[in-house]
C-alpha cells in the first residue's frame, strides 16, 4: 500500500495575496493499492472510494474526480493513458470544502503525486510543482502543501511560447470529463520551473486558530470579485507589510503589535467582504489590544474561514468571532492548528 499525505494550507496571511502561504495540520491522506489480480474493471482501471468531507457530493468516477483527473493529466503527459489495471485509490479528506484551506489545493497535489507514484515517473517535487500549477494557478497554497511549512512563492517570467502553453485554458489541461473522450492526444506538458518558493522561519509560539463557517465561497468567486487594477497607494501599501510579514512571523518572542500590523491588506480582503458577511467588523475589531494572546488576524485564502494567529487564549479569540458570525446568524466549527513543516510525504508498508 502507499500512503500519501498533504497538509491543507491557509494562503496569503493578509498581505500576500497569491504569493504567502501556509501548510497546516490537517492532511488529506490516499490509500492506494495496486493489484490486478483484484481488478473490479473500473473505468480507467481506478476504483475509488472516498470518506470524510465532501462525501456524498464528491465525485468517485476517476476521469471527473479532482485527485483523479489531475493524476490522469499527469499520466498522460508520460504517455500512460490509464491508471495501472486493479488501481484502488481510497480518499480520506478531513480539510472542509470550499472554506479558504485549500482543500482544492492539496487534492492537485495529492493528484500529481499519485500520478508520480503509480506511474513511477519520478518527478522531483520541483517538477511536480510545475504540473500542479498548470491545474492550480496560484502558487500559495500548492507550495505550501507540497512542502510544507510557511514559504513566500514567485512565478517566474516565461518566454512568451512558455506564457502562452501556462496559460492553456484549464478545460484543455483537464478536459471534462477527463477520460471520457480520449483523443489519444498527448495532453500540454508544463513549461520547466514554472514557479519557485523559499521557505520562512515560524516563531514555535504562534498557532493559528481556524473559525471556519459553515458555508462554501467557490475560490473562483471570491477571484471574480477581485479589481484587474489597484491604485499606487493600495499596492505600496501591501508591499510595506508583506516586507514584514515573514520577519514577523519568524521572530521569537514573537511581537503581536508587528504582527498585527504586517498582516494588513488592501487588495483582496475588502473587496471580499461582499461575499462573507460580518467580515470586515472581524477583521476590525479584534487586534492584540482588545485580544490579548492575538498576534494577528486576516481571511484564510479566499475565505470564509478566518484566520487568528495567536499564542495565547485560543478558546477566548475563537468565541469571540463565533459570536459575532452567530450575531450574522452564521455557524462555525473553530480549530487549532499547528504548522505542517513536513509537507507531502509518501510512504510504503
Ligand atoms: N478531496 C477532494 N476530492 C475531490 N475534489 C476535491 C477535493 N478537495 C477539493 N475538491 C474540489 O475543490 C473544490 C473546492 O475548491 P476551492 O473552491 O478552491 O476551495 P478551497 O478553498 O477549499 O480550496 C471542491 O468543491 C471540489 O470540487
Ligand atoms: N491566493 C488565492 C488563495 C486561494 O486559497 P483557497 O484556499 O481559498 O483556495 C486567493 O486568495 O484567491
Amino acid at each position: 500500500m502507499i500512503t500519501i499525505r498533504v497538509p491543507c494550507s491557509s494562503a496569503n496571511i493578509g498581505p500576500g495575496f497569491d504569493v504567502i502561504g501556509l501548510a497546516l495540520s490537517i492532511w488529506l491522506e490516499l490509500r492506494v493499492d495496486i493489484s490486478p489480480a483484484t481488478a473490479s474493471g473500473a473505468p480507467l482501471n481506478c476504483e475509488i472510494s472516498y470518506e470524510g468531507d465532501g462525501e456524498g457530493e464528491v465525485p468517485l468516477t476517476a476521469d471527473s474526480n479532482l485527485i483523479t483527473r489531475t493524476a490522469l493529466y499527469v499520466l498522460r503527459c508520460h504517455k500512460q493513458r490509464v491508471f495501472p489495471v486493479g488501481t484502488k485509490v481510497h480518499i480520506i479528506n478531513p480539510i472542509p470544502l470550499g472554506r479558504g484551506l485549500g482543500s482544492s489545493g492539496a487534492a492537485v497535489v495529492a493528484g500529481v503525486v499519485l500520478a508520480n507514484e503509480v506511474g513511477k515517473l519520478g518527478l522531483s517535487k520541483a517538477r511536480m510543482l510545475d504540473y500542479c500549477l498548470m491545474i492550480e494557478r496560484h502558487p500559495d497554497n500548492v507550495a505550501a502543501a507540497l512542502y510544507g511549512g510557511f514559504v513566500g512563492t514567485y512565478l517566474n517570467d516565461l518566454s512568451p511560447e512558455d506564457t502562452e502553453r501556462k496559460e492553456i485554458p484549464l478545460s484543455e489541461v483537464l478536459p471534462e470529463p477527463a477520460g471520457g473522450v480520449d483523443t489519444g492526444l498527448e495532453p500540454p506538458e508544463p513549461p520547466i520551473g514554472i514557479g519557485h518558493y523559499m521557505k520562512f522561519p515560524w516563531a514555535k509560539e504562534i498557532k493559528a486558530i481556524a473559525i471556519i463557517p459553515q458555508f462554501e465561497v467557490a475560490t473562483a468567486k471570491a477571484r471574480g470579485v477581485l479589481p484587474t487594477s489597484y491604485s499606487r497607494a493600495d499596492v505600496v501599501f501591501n508591499l510595506q507589510r508583506i516586507a514584514l510579514l515573514p520577519v514577523a512571523l519568524g521572530r521569537s518572542p514573537p511581537n503581536a503589535e508587528q504582527i498585527y500590523l504586517a498582516m494588513q491588506d488592501k487588495v483582496h480582503q475588502p473587496y471580499r467582504k461582499e461575499l462573507i458577511p460580518g467580515l470586515p467588523e472581524i477583521l476590525l475589531s479584534v487586534t492584540p489590544k482588545s485580544h490579548p494572546g492575538l498576534c494577528g488576524i486576516c481571511l484564510s485564502g479566499a475565505g470564509p474561514t478566518i484566520l487568528a494567529l495567536a499564542t495565547d487564549n485560543f478558546d477566548k479569540i475563537a468565541k469571540v468571532i463565533l459570536d459575532m458570525f452567530s450575531k450574522k446568524d452564521i455557524k462555525c466549527e473553530w480549530k487549532i492548528l499547528e504548522p505542517a513543516e513536513e509537507g507531502t510525504t509518501v510512504t510504503y508498508s
